[in-house]
């Protein structure tokens, strides 16, 4: 089932006033060893955008998107989340504190959707809200609503053995949506998808995250699918040597 002919004009959520940074990365460093993964990165990114980071294989994709996010810690350089009108300092928050802040602002889908595999995919997507402390009932409805909207109605019971690869993805992409985070990361979201269902992957992606105003980072190797964003950064050595803007964002 193709996931735009069963999704509704616009999504579950919607993030309110979207304008200005959201995410801003400054001076940002990170060496392992004698390898310089990221060499002084600066990025800033717009609520409602969606950014492809592309480049060569050990450019320092990753570890930007990670440094972002606060899965890494950089060496130097800060990160900051512009959200509910004030800023997180991610990069110097504690490891319970980036843990924390992952599970309530920010959305990830990775290549292998890293589903639970004993639980439905209803529950898969209700797991982030039941573990920000909204009861299982609810979870659940919510859960449905967005797999629903994602086209996948009837198989909300399924646990993601049962599923397609692009199905299974488009669950990770619920999950992603369920809490409103301002910021999703994906990290090569396609790359184990053929070319049609990876298209059909995108679209569900950015509808859901740009579609209801949230911001989406992605590091893709794949040029169709960097192109469908509103903005490719590239780098090269751990530096961002392109950084353009090709769509507007919708206000
Ligand atoms: N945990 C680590 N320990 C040592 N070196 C690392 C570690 N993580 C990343 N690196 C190195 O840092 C550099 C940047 O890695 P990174 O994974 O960010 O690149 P990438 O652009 O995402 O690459 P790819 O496209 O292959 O996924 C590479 O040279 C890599 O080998």
């Amino acid at each position: 089932m193709d996931a735009t002919t069963t999704r509704g004009a616009t999504p579950p959520q919607q993030i309110a006033d979207p304008a200005g940074t959201v995410l801003a990365g400054h001076g940002l460093t990170k060496t392992y060893g004698p390898t310089v993964a990221l060499a002084g990165v600066d990025l800033a990114v717009r609520r409602g955008e969606s950014v492809a980071v592309m480049g060569t294989s050990g450019s320092g994709k990753t570890t930007l998107l990670h440094c972002l996010a606060g899965i890494l810690t950089p060496d130097s350089g800060s990160v900051a989340l512009y959200d509910d009108g004030g800023a997180v300092a991610v990069h110097a928050r504690s490891a319970g504190g980036r843990a924390e802040l992952r599970r309530s602002r920010y959305g990830f889908v990775f290549q292998q959707g890293l589903l639970l595999p004993e639980l439905t995919a209803a529950e898969n997507v209700a797991l982030p809200l039941m573990l920000g402390g909204v009861d299982r009932r609810e979870a659940q409805a919510q859960a449905v609503r967005w797999l629903e909207w994602l086209g996948l109605a009837g198989m909300t019971d399924r646990r993601p053995s049962q599923l397609s690869g692009g199905q299974q993805q488009r669950v990770a992409v619920a999950r992603a949506q369920v809490v409103g985070p301002p910021v999703v990361f994906a990290d090569e979201p396609t790359g184990a998808l053929d070319s049609a269902t990876s298209e059909e992957t995108m679209s569900a992606l950015l509808a859901a995250t740009t579609g209801r105003g949230g911001t989406l980072v992605l590091v893709t190797h794949d040029e169709s699918v960097a192109a469908r964003c509103h903005r490719v950064v590239r780098l090269h050595d751990g530096q961002i040597v392109h950084d353009a803007t090709t769509g507007e964002v919708a206000r």
